[in-house]
């Protein structure tokens, strides 16, 4: 495409992410913002022979309408639709796949050692956002790659924002660099500098005003690390981005940082004007940018924790909270309201908030540490190393445990239980409703014997009358709700409400199922257990987990103490051991047999029931 008309194709593809994101929903504002980014890039990289990575991959969408993906891309983060990151399997345009931020220098870096080892000329450019810039493994990639010749071209896309404002002194030390009065507006300041580029580099450069303005003097962290050091430049200037792309690809060595200056939400006022400039959102009206939320009776389990939490730290002045930049995410947004100087919100750095939040317990702190699910899985050996082993008392709110549904397979919280649950010492538990999250809250707050979790799912509550103070709950007991006989159904977490949905129509089917709650994965209530297995003939756990969880450590329970030995059939219900594609969390439980058909069929076929017997009994209910 001629280069005149480069400007025409970034409004058209800008409009069309508008359009398509309104009847999706999905990650709006930072595509928005690299919209002239991604037409530059593919303006002057030969892709998919060059390799462009996008860290996190949330802000893919105006390349994967450039790739080839513009007739499904109404199907974004939708059940067989498109992914709403890069993914290897979706496209030959999507060299790594993510959805975990930071990941984009190191996988960068071994494509480019790669393609030396290979002998093919090929260049590759990670893309990674100020927010993704806060965390570890990006310092470990350019402390690794700047001691090497690989030709890697790091983007640093600076639009001052994580999903919310970041945090942290990296912001502060960008913002200086953006400012600084030392970043010349001249072509002597580039003509100073072009003789320490690499030898093709600094021809093109000569002569092109435009990138003559865009270098800063020097001394950068950056250079420090080891990088050529390029920018600030304007990353919605198709005339101050091309040149330097342009000669960056000419480059015999690298590695080089180019930072650019973009805004998040470019170009969409409601996105723009916005506190997180419309960073994920649902559908929305395109002229009002109104969202529509679907209505609900019931607050969200993210809420209820944020609310028990503030309660708490009302009446202890040692609760304080730690976010990895997710303060609206863990709903401690409305903590740090109340309480600004009792939260922390540490940036993309979920193994520091661990480990600082064990600092904190070590003193005498009452710390919460609210990751989600999918995210503590960066921090494990933290918890293990640093919390587990010294026994501190990290209170850890495990947000978005279970189904996530549109963010798909990256972002399945369905470890946590077995990644938890191989830690020796630790409290889990996982709660049933919203009042039972409230009570697990209050009951953290107490604990001061070691490490406690507690889990809750992406989603609203079931509408439960709602306790006004947290109880706390006795450790390791879990409690009887309906005592019956034949089946017993052991739930653990929120499915007990489709467990009490089965057990109904169970109860229809002539039955009268024993049910209970857990609470506690770890430790088991086990004398509970013992009884339910001694007196029935079906034995259901269900739990919104996968393989090694909650099933698996009753499993263990019942063959180890000789319980399996005996009249009771044990079947877990659980997550499949497989990544399940993004779809809507309803579709996701139905499919693994964790809705109430799925229970009742489990609890027919288990004791002897054949299909066309199941069918019949069915029919008559
Ligand atoms: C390890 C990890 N922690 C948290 C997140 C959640 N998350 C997704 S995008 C994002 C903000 C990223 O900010 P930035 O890299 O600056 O990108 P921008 O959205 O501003 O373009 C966060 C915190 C994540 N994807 N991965
Ligand atoms: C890209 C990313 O990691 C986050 O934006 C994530 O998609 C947020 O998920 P929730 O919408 O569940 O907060
Ligand atoms: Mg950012």
């Amino acid at each position: 495409m001629p280069r005149e008309n480069l400007r025409q194709l970034a409004d058209e593809l800008r409009l069309e992410m508008i359009d398509a994101v309104s009847v999706t929903g999905g990650h709006l504002g930072a595509g928005l913002g690299v919209v002239e980014l991604t037409v530059a890039l593919h303006a002057a990289f030969d892709t998919p022979h060059d390799r462009i990575i996008w860290d996190v991959g949330h802000q893919a969408y105006p390349h994967k309408i450039l790739t080839g993906r513009r007739d499904r891309i109404r199907t974004l983060r939708q059940k067989d639709g498109l992914s709403g990151f890069t993914r290897r399997a979706e496209s030959e345009y999507d060299p790594f796949g993510a959805g975990h931020s930071s990941t984009s220098i190191s996988a960068g870096l071994g494509m480019a050692v790669a393609s030396e080892h290979l002998g093919i000329q090929r260049n590759v450019i990670a893309v990674i956002g100020d927010g993704a810039m806060s965390a570890g493994m990006a310092y470990e990639a350019m402390n690794n790659a700047g001691d090497m010749d690989a030709r890697l071209v790091v983007i640093l896309n600076d639009n001052d924002m994580s999903i919310a404002p970041p945090t942290g002194a990296l912001r502060a030390y960008l913002a200086q660099l953006v400012s600084s009065p030392v970043y010349r507006g001249t072509r002597d300041a580039a003509k100073s500098l072009v003789s320490k580029l690499p030898k093709p580099l600094h021809e093109p450069a000569r002569k092109t005003e435009e990138f003559a303005r865009a270098f800063f003097t020097g001394g950068t962290l950056f250079e420090e690390l080891g990088f050529y050091y390029v920018g600030p430049i304007d990353g919605h200037n198709l005339d101050h981005l091309l040149p330097v792309l342009d000669n960056v690809r000419e480059m015999e060595k690298g590695p080089v940082l180019i930072h650019v200056v973009t805004k998040k939400g470019k170009g969409y006022a409601p996105a723009e004007n916005s506190a997180d400039k419309y960073h994920g959102v649902s559908k929305f009206n395109v002229i009002t940018g109104a969202q529509t939320k679907a209505p609900s009776n019931a607050p969200s389990y993210t809420n209820v924790f944020a609310e028990t939490l503030i309660q708490e730290a009302q009446n202890d002045p040692r609760v304080v909270a730690v976010t990895a930049a997710m303060p609206t995410g863990t709903g401690l947004d409305k903590f740090a309201e109340l309480f600004p100087d009792r939260i922390y919100d540490v940036g993309i750095a979920e193994q520091h908030a661990v480990t600082f939040a064990a600092g904190l317990a070590s003193e005498g702190m009452r710390p919460f540490c609210a990751i989600y699910s999918t995210f503590l899985q960066r921090a494990y050996d933290q918890v293990i190393h640093d919390v587990a082993i010294q026994g501190l008392p990290v209170r850890f709110a495990i947000d978005r445990a279970g189904f996530v549904g549109a963010d798909g397979p990256t972002h399945a919280g369905n470890y946590d239980n077995a990644y938890l649950g191989a830690v020796p010492g630790i409290v889990q538990m996982a709660a049933a409703d919203e009042a039972e999250l409230r009570h697990m809250v209050a009951t953290a707050t107490a604990y001061d014997a070691g490490p406690i979790t507690f889990r809750y799912p992406r989603g609203d509550g079931i509408g439960v009358d709602m306790p006004a103070r947290g109880e706390i709950l006795p450790i390791g007991k879990g409690r009887l709700l309906r005592e019956g006989n034949t089946i017993a159904l052991l739930s653990y977490g929120t499915r007990l409400g489709e467990v009490l949905a089965a057990a109904d129509k169970l109860s229809a089917l002539g039955f009268n199922p024993t049910i209970a709650d857990a609470r506690f994965m770890k430790p088991l209530d086990e004398e509970l257990i013992a009884r339910l297995a001694q007196d029935h003939d079906v034995l259901i756990t269900t739990e919104e987990g996968g393989l090694g969880g909650f099933g698996s450590h009753v499993a263990t329970f019942l063959a180890t103490n000789g319980l399996l030995d005996g009249k009771v059939r044990f079947r877990p219900l659980m997550i499949p051991d497989r990544f399940d594609e993004h779809s809507n969390q309803n579709d996701m439980y139905a499919a693994a047999g964790l809705d109430r058909a799925g229970i009742v069929q489990t609890a027919l076929t288990t004791l002897g029931f054949d299909e066309a017997a199941m069918k019949a009994a069915l029919a008559n209910a």
